[in-house]
């Protein structure tokens, strides 16, 4: 087989690099589906692969790239043949298998899904893992009796990828969501899809954070931590919940129990890279019908090549990016 392009992270004692090389299939994970990759597309996940703290590769060199899209080119499983469609998030990928950002993916038939009818490789992409962080969200705040009549919905960080995602998928339900951002500049996109008010990020970080606020939220999206989550917990009405699953505005916080023992918070932990795959499945259908964002092309911040990704794997940790950045590979 040719041999084709990839990006590479490598680091020694002395050195920490991140560059396209030309690889050989050997080079390659094990796996029994070998995918030629289509789209992938940039996460958070991705930005600290390739940052020398990141702490998220397990061994390398590392192929990053936690999402791929593409078409498969051989499978020993029998349950994927040359010329399928399909697609592949988090597990490994990207952190201790090599990743999307590469022409050629090698991958375990048991991460691997059929593109769902109705999602192109490049809409499966724009929603890659935030889309499936914020469906899978959704789903454990409805599974928790959220329903469009409790009340509004509150999301953090709402101009990224999970937050973009969470916002539209909210309003597409018909829930009234309040999108927080720090972006003053980005209100009009927030209300584009779908986002009834818009909060200043300033609010939910009081200088004294109270045990208990008034019920507001009948839910919260919550893919920034830290700090502003004991306020949010404070501020959660009766039996409402948090779906957490982010930290990009800290990794500790600390809450009174109140919310939890006098109002039933429940405080729900997102992990997209191990949702078991009947869920995966069943919530990658849900985003090619009742949850797909109605207007995906205006979450597309910008799309790039591999040889645009050191500088967009720069850019999500700086808080640079609106929506997502997706990556075409050939
Ligand atoms: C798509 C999802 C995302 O975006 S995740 C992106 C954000 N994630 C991060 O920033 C995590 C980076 N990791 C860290 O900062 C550290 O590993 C943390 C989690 C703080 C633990 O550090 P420390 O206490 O020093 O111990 P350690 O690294 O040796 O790990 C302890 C045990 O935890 C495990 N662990 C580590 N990372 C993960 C992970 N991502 N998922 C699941 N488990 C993880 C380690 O394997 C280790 O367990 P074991 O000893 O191997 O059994
Ligand atoms: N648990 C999971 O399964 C899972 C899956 C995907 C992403 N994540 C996590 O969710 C977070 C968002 O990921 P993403 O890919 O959407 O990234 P992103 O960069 O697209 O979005 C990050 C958002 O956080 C905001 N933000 C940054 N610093 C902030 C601060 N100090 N205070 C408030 N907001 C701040 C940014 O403005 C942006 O809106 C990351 O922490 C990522 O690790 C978790």
């Amino acid at each position: 087989m040719e041999r084709f392009r990839a990006l590479v992270v490598d680091k020694t004692e002395n050195q920490f690099t991140v560059g396209v090389q030309s690889l050989s299939l050997d080079d390659l994970s094990e796996g029994e589906v070998l995918i030629r990759v289509a789209y992938s597309g940039v996460n958070y996940k991705d930005g600290l692969a390739a940052s020398p703290k990141g702490r998220v590769v397990r061994s390398y060199p590392i192929v990053p790239g936690i999402d791929l899209a593409g078409t498969v080119a051989a499978s020993s499983d029998p349950r994927f043949r040359e010329g399928d469609e399909v697609l592949a998030t988090s597990y490994e990928l990207g952190v201790g298998h090599s990743g999307g950002f590469s022409e050629y993916a090698r991958v375990p038939a048991a991460w691997v899904i059929p593109l769902p009818k109705g999602l192109s490789h490049r809409e499966a992409m724009i929603l890659g893992t935030s889309g499936l962080t914020a469906a899978l969200s959704v789903h454990r705040m409805e599974e928790n009796g959220l329903r469009p009549g409790n009340g509004p919905v509150l999301v953090a960080g709402a101009t990224g990828g999970v937050g973009s995602h969470a916002v539209s998928m909210l309003a597409a339900l018909g829930y009234e969501v309040t999108a927080s951002t720090g972006k003053a500049q980005e209100h009009d996109y927030l209300r584009g899809l779908g986002a009834a008010s818009i909060l200043n990020r300033e609010e939910l970080y009081p200088e004294t954070v109270k045990p208990l606020t008034k019920e507001r939220w009948a839910g919260a999206v919550d893919p920034v931590g830290g700090a502003a989550l004991p306020h949010i917990l404070s501020a959660v009405r009766r039996g409402g919940s948090v779906a957490l699953s982010g930290l990009t505005g800290g990794a500790e916080f600390t809450a009174a129990v109140f919310p939890f023992i006098l109002r039933g918070v429940n405080l729900l932990g997102i992990d997209s890279a191990y949702c078991p795959l009947p869920l995966r499945q069943r919530l990658w259908e849900r985003m090619a019908s009742d949850l797909k964002p109605p207007r995906l092309e205006a979450m597309v911040h910008a799309e790039t090549t591999l040889d645009g990704l050191p500088d967009a794997l720069q850019h999500i940790l700086q808080s640079g990016v609106r929506g997502k950045v997706i990556v075409k590979l050939k």
